[in-house]
């Protein structure tokens, strides 16, 4: 549906292609110009007359959701330009049968049924492989670094993405503004002052999920707020809690640049064993 200039937005009138067959390699197509108050019944006489049809016949108006396995009647009063309103924007610019989204004109029988056309159902997988082709929605990425973004949010869905992030050495993942991470049981040259600075005044999200982030958040956030920050660390045992309060305690005396001079890490670790104990 492609909208025509015009200066009244509520007059403006959009392009709609009708295809009078389901068989791509025959199937003829006409555009009929509708606005938005246009009925399927103006449309239909349009079309008819567009695509030479028996005039003496009663058609019906179609709307075909391939991805959906829809076919849906629409009543003589039903306006077409507001269902193709409602499907994916690239979809509404030009709606042929190879998008999946389109009119159809159908013969009404003796009876008044119609020939449906049964499209096959497709599989969820199917179905979202097809939107992704036609550009309906995003490729998938190999990870995410924010579970929220999964196209399904599963457990094995999560599990994997936190399993190929791993592999790449990727340890943190945020779930919203939760951090997540999961311990490599080794040393990884992530925590050096470089990583301080790239983190520091950030927003959270615009980098890769770090350790260091959460702790700039928290940081600035008491320091915009003039209110106490609180990080809950929660994991089971061994799973590097103490580790990233270290972490978090050398990024943020690093960060109120009392780090290196006044011993103040320092101090706070040591305070950690004590605390522990407690
Ligand atoms: N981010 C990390 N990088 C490298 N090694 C890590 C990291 N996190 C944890 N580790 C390793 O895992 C070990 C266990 O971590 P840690 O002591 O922090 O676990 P914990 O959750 O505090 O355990 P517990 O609840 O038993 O005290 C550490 O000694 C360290 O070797």
């Amino acid at each position: 549906m492609s909208l025509q200039n015009d200066a009244s937005h509520e007059k403006a009138s959009y392009n709609l292609y009708i295809y009078s067959q389901l068989s791509q390699e025959d199937s003829s197509c006409c555009t009929v110009v509708a606005t938005k108050e246009s009925s399927a019944a103006d449309v239909i006489k349009i079309a008819v007359a567009a695509l030479c049809l028996d005039a003496s016949k009663t058609y019906v108006l179609t709307e075909v959701k391939e991805c959906g396995g829809e076919e849906w009647v629409l009543d003589a009063n039903d306006p077409p330009v507001q269902r193709v309103r409602l499907w994916p924007r690239k979809a509404q610019e030009r709606h042929s049968q190879a998008e999946g989204y389109y009119f159809l004109l159908q013969e009404k029988n003796q009876d008044g049924t119609i020939k449906y056309v049964h499209l096959p159902r497709l599989s969820e997988e199917e179905a979202a492989r097809r939107l992704v082709e036609r550009g309906f929605l995003p490729r998938p990425q190999e990870d995410y670094n924010d579970l929220c973004n999964l196209p399904n949010l599963t457990e094995s869905a999560i599990l994997g993405n936190l399993k190929v992030r791993f592999v790449k050495q990727k340890i943190y993942t945020y779930a919203g503004s939760i951090l997540i991470a999961i311990n490599p049981f080794k040393f990884l040259p992530i925590y050096n002052p470089k990583y301080v600075k790239m983190y520091d005044n950030h927003q959270l999200g615009k980098l890769e999920p770090h350790i260091f982030a959460i702790a700039d958040v928290s940081y600035h956030t008491m320091l915009k707020k003039r209110v106490n920050q609180c990080i809950v660390i929660s994991g089971e045992s061994g799973s590097g809690k103490t580790q990233s309060t270290n972490f978090l305690i050398h990024c943020l005396t690093a960060l109120s640049q009392k780090g290196y001079a006044s011993g103040v890490e320092r101090t706070i670790l040591g305070a950690g064993p004590v605390l522990e104990v407690i």
